[in-house]
């Protein structure tokens, strides 16, 4: 009997998605979006244009005024700006955290932890407090804590935008040569054109407020990506040529 073949299910869709608040401001109108599973997306556009309320509504935190928002993951992690790392538990109790809160037997969440711990690069600090980590490490631990739940949608809201460059170029490199290891499905928020295009797979432009996806962008170098594709003439023809829309759009 032939196989009808089925449409594979979005990891994350916004359907003509409007978003104002009570106060009259329209923060997204219109926005479609749709991010296939282990598809890497990243979006970038100017300040105010509301992409963190784009995350706000895949996280569920919010709801949308119109349209619809489907994100059918299970599992979803996020990672924001702030690692927000508890002071007084150690790394590996941090990273522990979610898997303790869901019950999971101490062997295991012990063994996953420091699995998580070893893919982000700080085997070897386990015992450490917090405040005894550089802002990159916060950043880390933050990212296998996010890991622990083995996400299919993983969420980030301008995880890297308080780092100094060079920690933030090497955050980079291992976020994307995680992600060719793990296969996750990402919609990465950032102001930096160029962290957009060496991470993801497809860079959207959105429009100055209210926010809708203007542009689309695929960038198909394969992960892992070596940090030397920065300066891949390729790389720098498609950066510019987001850059030229971003600077098109919000005039
Ligand atoms: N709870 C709220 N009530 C009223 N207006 C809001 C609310 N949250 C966000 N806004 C407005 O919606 C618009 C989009 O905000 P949002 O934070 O999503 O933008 P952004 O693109 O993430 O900004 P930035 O790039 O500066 O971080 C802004 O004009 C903001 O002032």
């Amino acid at each position: 009997m032939p196989t009808v073949p089925t449409s594979v299910e979005a990891a994350l869709r916004f359907d003509g998605v409007d978003k104002y608040f009570d106060n009259g401001t329209t923060a997204l109108t219109g926005l479609d979006l749709s991010i296939a599973p282990g598809e890497f997306v990243a979006a970038v556009g100017p300040s105010g244009c509301g992409k963190s309320t784009l995350l706000r509504l895949a996280s569920g935190l919010d709801s949308a005024t119109g349209g619809t928002v489907h994100a059918p993951a299970d599992s979803v992690g996020y990672v924001f700006q702030d690692p927000t790392l508890l002071p007084w538990r150690t790394v590996l109790a941090n990273v522990e955290l979610p898997a303790e809160l869901a019950g999971t037997p101490k062997a295991e969440r012990r063994a996953r932890a420091l699995d998580a711990l070893r893919l982000v690069g700080l085997d070897g600090f386990e015992k450490q407090l917090p405040g005894q980590l550089s802002g990159g490490m916060r950043m880390r631990v933050s990212l296998a804590r996010a890991l622990m739940t083995q996400p299919s949608l993983f969420l980030f809201d301008e995880p890297f935008g308080a780092l100094d460059e060079m920690t933030r170029l090497r955050m980079q490199e291992e976020l994307q040569r995680i992600f060719a290891d793990a296969g996750f499905a990402a919609l990465f928020i950032t102001h930096s054109v160029t962290e957009a295009v060496f991470l993801a797979g497809r860079v959207v432009v959105m429009s100055a407020r209210p926010g809708r996806i203007t542009a689309s962008f695929d960038v198909p170098f394969p992960h892992p990506r070596p940090a030397e594709l920065r300066y891949d003439p390729e790389f720098g023809r498609i950066a510019g040529e987001v850059s030229a829309t971003l600077r098109g759009g919000s005039q």
